[in-house]
């Protein structure tokens, strides 16, 4: 094991990730430069246009180091965003080092901030490279003395380079040689394998990455998920350079992949253990009695509505979620009715970037054209006769008389940022509804930690939260427990018709205010029509804000001076492409911007 290096690489947005990856590979001969597309390792489209990585892949690279000897470096990949923080510490958890990029020109930013961390406290050695060395503006001094301060780690050692021209390749390799421990496994136990990563192919069906801690595995091998208590056949195994390359065994400290004939991904869970239910070829030891710590159930945190604009159009969208969830186990989703809307569906997500992923890709892959209604949370309901239910739908909770208490799910939530933006940070936490637990200092920068209802988080928390630190602040999450509190249903109405689609569930002490903002800003959304169009809130049978729209419909060929036909059809086919993503309920034209106009209510 000694000539095995695992490593990922830790860096905020456009500092080079993806750049330096590349040149690591090509550096390795991992693959021909014809073969060497812009950023081989993020592979789905919609990740090239947002830039981040949504499921994290891995190179096995050969490296013929400056001491003679030829070393396996196996790059790990790990997605950047705080939706998929589980995801990143499994990665970092495979791997005894991590390179830590930071773009020379701009210093330390914000998002490295929890990464680093994550990677420190699972004990991972870091290296920082101050990358885009050969930029004019690029002050190497500026960024270590950075290092030092925000993250707190010894930057005296950090190497210069640039992915662009390949400046300081070679000593990143040799560092990794040098300065990332070899992994320490024992070869000779039963063996336990982690799942990095899993996904689905349509020819081989799952497909696991695994980083193998203890034993061997061997192609052929009985194998067992610890967690799911599911069984297969390891009929292949191999590793990625990054193309497939098929082997007959994977020992302990190796990264590679395993084919076993799964066709479901909920039972290649990440983060769960492989072991071995008959002896292999590794010895007398096979089945693990402890799998490896770390191992999470994840549970989708955030709902919305997703339904067809067009009614002949749910069995194409059944389809389509139907197809992704073969990629996204983490996709949930099951059939729902709504009088507004018709058949839809519920679906739930990790969180608000999830959604939207999701969202862009079935209108972009699967062509869907979707209404999706307000996210929310999931709550706790005790009823009057003492039953406990999951409320995941606003439009679904019980009436007031029904229920004696509602629960909301609270999350520890870690905030990260340079001194001089904590008072604007607590200033928000506090508007949220936050009680503030704790506050540490590592070096210039803070760390705040909170509780806080994960209700508020969905709202718009992170989005306010880059806003009032210029994108300073970073932030991560978990689920802490069900607290009884006293949130409301807001009903809207149009023309006296409750709309299921639209209920939100809100804290009382914030029902009034938000109830007049959905109110007013739906009044900005929905044109004028042939009818007057009353639009109210309501919380149970009192209404706490009304707005109306005047009817005026015919000024769409006001302009026309009734000669002009072919004008006038124009103008009409205009307004009914204008209407695609429109739904028509009870007598109003209602856009898909209404349903979530919750999310665009400024506090
Ligand atoms: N001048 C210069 N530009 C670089 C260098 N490394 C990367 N870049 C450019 O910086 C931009 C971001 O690089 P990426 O490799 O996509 O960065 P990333 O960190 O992977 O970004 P995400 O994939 O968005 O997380 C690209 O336009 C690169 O061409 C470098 O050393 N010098």
């Amino acid at each position: 094991m000694n000539h095995i290096r695992n490593f990922s690489i830790i860096a905020h947005i456009d500092h080079g990730k993806s750049t330096l990856a590349d040149r690591l590979i090509q550096r390795c001969g991992g693959l021909a430069d014809r073969e060497m597309e812009a950023q081989v390792l993020d592979s789905m489209d919609i990740e090239k246009e947002r830039g981040i990585t949504i499921k994290a892949q891995t190179a096995a690279l050969h490296y013929k180091a400056l001491d003679g000897k030829v070393y396996n470096l196996n790059l790990i990949d790990t997605p950047g965003h705080v939706d998929f923080s589980y995801e990143v510490s499994r990665s970092l958890s495979a791997c005894e080092g991590a390179l830590l990029v930071v773009d020379a020109s701009q210093g330390v930013e914000a998002q490295t901030v929890a990464n680093c961390y994550t990677a420190l406290d699972l004990h991972v050695e870091v290296v920082p490279v101050l990358n885009k060395m050969d930029l004019p503006n690029a002050d190497p001094e500026n960024a270590r003395t950075e290092i030092e301060d925000v993250i707190g780690i010894d930057a005296t050692d950090a190497i210069p380079c640039s992915a662009k021209t390949g400046m300081g390749i070679e000593e990143i390799l040799e560092a990794v040689v040098a300065r990332v421990p070899p992994p320490r496994g024992n070869p000779d136990a039963a063996l336990r394998a982690m799942i990095i990563d899993s996904w689905f192919d349509a020819y081989v069906g799952v497909v696991m990455l695994v980083r193998v801690v203890d034993g061997r595995l061997a192609k052929g091998d009985r194998i067992k998920m610890m967690a799911s208590g599911a069984m297969y056949n390891a009929d292949s195994l191999g590793v990625f350079t990054p193309n497939n390359e098929p082997r007959q065994s994977l020992e302990a400290g190796e990264v590679g992949y395993i084919i076993a004939g799964i066709k479901e991904l909920q039972a290649a869970k990440v983060g769960d253990t492989v072991t071995l239910i008959k002896p292999g070829t590794g010895g007398a030891a096979f089945t693990a009695t402890e799998p490896l710590p770390g191992f999470k159930e994840i549970q989708p945190q955030v709902f919305a509505g997703l339904y067809p604009t067009e009614a002949s159009e749910y069995e194409s969208l059944r389809d389509a979620l139907e197809k992704l969830k073969l990629n996204d186990s983490s996709l949930h989703y099951e059939p729902e009715v709504s009088q507004a809307l018709g058949f839809g569906f519920r679906c739930g997500f990790l969180g608000l970037l999830h959604m939207e992923i999701v969202q862009e890709r079935l209108e972009r892959e699967f062509d869907q054209d979707l209404i999706t209604t307000a996210p929310s949370v999931v709550y706790q309901v005790v009823k009057t006769g003492g039953e406990v239910i999951m409320v995941e739908n606003p439009s679904k909770m019980p009436d007031v008389g029904k229920m004696s208490e509602i629960r909301e799910p609270i999350v520890t939530v870690h905030l990260y940022m340079p001194q001089e933006y904590v008072g604007v940070v607590m200033t928000l936490a506090n508007q949220k509804r936050g009680i503030q637990m704790n506050m540490a200092y590592h070096g210039r920068q803070v760390m705040l930690t909170y509780e806080m209802p994960l209700g508020e988080i969905v709202l718009d928390f992170f989005d306010k939260l880059k806003s009032v630190s210029r994108g300073y602040a970073s932030m991560d999450y978990e689920f802490k427990e069900y607290r009884a509190s006293d949130v409301v249903k807001v009903d809207i109405l149009l023309n006296g018709e409750k709309v299921d689609a639209l209920s939100i569930i809100v804290h009382r002490s914030q029902s009034q205010y938000r109830g007049r903002a959905v109110v007013s800003k739906m009044r900005e959304i929905i044109s004028r029509q042939m009818y007057d169009v009353a639009i109210q809130a309501a919380i149970g049978v009192n209404i706490i804000a009304r707005e109306t729209i005047k009817a005026l419909r015919k000024n769409v060929l006001a302009k026309c001076y009734g000669g002009d036909v072919s004008r006038k059809r124009k103008l009409l086919e205009k307004q009914k492409a204008g209407k695609k993503r429109m739904k028509q309920i009870g007598s109003v034209e209602v856009p898909q911007e209404a349903f979530l106009a919750i999310l665009q209510v400024e506090d």
